[in-house]
């Protein structure tokens, strides 16, 4: 980036990319920690990891795993890649991978199970930080509508009482244009991850809403539809089918 006064303010500094991978994978149902789950041919904590790596923009990665695959994990790691075991929730997880990432100057948070994340949304992303931006998140526009619902046995009173018997409703529709759908790489200035999870009171569903509490500003970037999230067996059927017609067409690539 350069200023009106053509000075260069893009940022230099070492990029540690984490991966949180130590979630059980209840919603897929295979009785196997998820990112373990082969997508044609290789696991998704394997592809998430390459992905990384293959963007150009990542200098060193931390998976985090199950603590009891810690040891068969460590036994097989690529270059520029360690492990750490991981806790009970995501935030748990993350907390851990960020201990092991001290001399990082940004620090990328990848969910194992956006296993198909193209290279380029990720160098969006570090493109973006080293641009001055201290916290980043790709995003897609929501394409169905979205409602605020309340279960009505448990709501405040005011409701008829025919409500009372497990009943969901609709308080609230908000308007789409204004919300996204949120990816990961979220990416960060080191120094606002750290502070964001020190002062965190409780579990986030994702990294930036820790990042928003502190006050800070999270931008958006363009997300992928590809960087979608393994978490049920319909969304495993699509990612195992687009990577195995990847290799396909890589195959037929190299017999030409
Ligand atoms: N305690 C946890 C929980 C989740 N994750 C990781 O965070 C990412 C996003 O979580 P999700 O897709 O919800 O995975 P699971 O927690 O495994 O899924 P489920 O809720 O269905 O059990 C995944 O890569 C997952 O492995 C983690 O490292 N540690
Ligand atoms: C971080 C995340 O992938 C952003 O969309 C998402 O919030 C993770 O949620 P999950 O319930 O842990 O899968």
């Amino acid at each position: 980036m350069t200023t009106e006064t053509g000075v260069n303010t893009a940022r230099s500094g070492r990029v540690v990319a984490l991966v949180p991978a130590a979630g059980r994978g209840e919603r897929l149902g295979m009785n196997m920690p998820k990112a373990f789950v082969d997508v044609a041919g290789q696991t998704m904590i394997a592809r998430a990891v390459r992905g990384l790596l293959a963007s150009g923009v990542v200098d060193h990665v931390v998976v985090v795993v199950p603590s009891e695959m810690l040891e068969s994990v460590a036994d097989r790691l690529p270059d520029r890649v360690t492990v750490a075991a991981g806790g009970a929730e995501r935030t748990d997880s993350v907390c851990a991978g960020l201990d092991q990432a001290r001399d990082a100057d940004f620090v990328l948070v990848h969910d194992a199970a956006r296993a198909l994340t193209p290279p380029e949304l990720i160098r969006r992303v570090v493109d973006a930080l080293r641009a001055g931006r201290r916290a980043v998140v790709p995003v897609l526009p929501v394409s169905d509508t979205v409602k605020e619902v309340e279960d009505v046995t448990v709501a405040a009173e005011g409701h008829p009482a025919g409500d009372a018997e497990g009943h969901v409703c609709v308080v609230h529709t908000p308007d789409r244009t204004r919300l996204r759908a949120v990816q990961t790489p979220q990416g960060f200035d080191a120094s606002v991850l750290h502070a964001a999870y020190d002062a965190a009171a409780d579990v986030a569903t994702d990294d930036a809403g820790l990042v928003e509490r502190i006050g800070e500003t999270v931008t958006c970037v363009d997300g992928d539809p590809l960087a979608f999230k393994i978490t049920t067996p319909l969304d495993l059927l699509l990612a195992s089918t687009l990577a195995a017609q990847d290799s396909d067409a890589h195959e037929r690539g190299a017999a030409r």
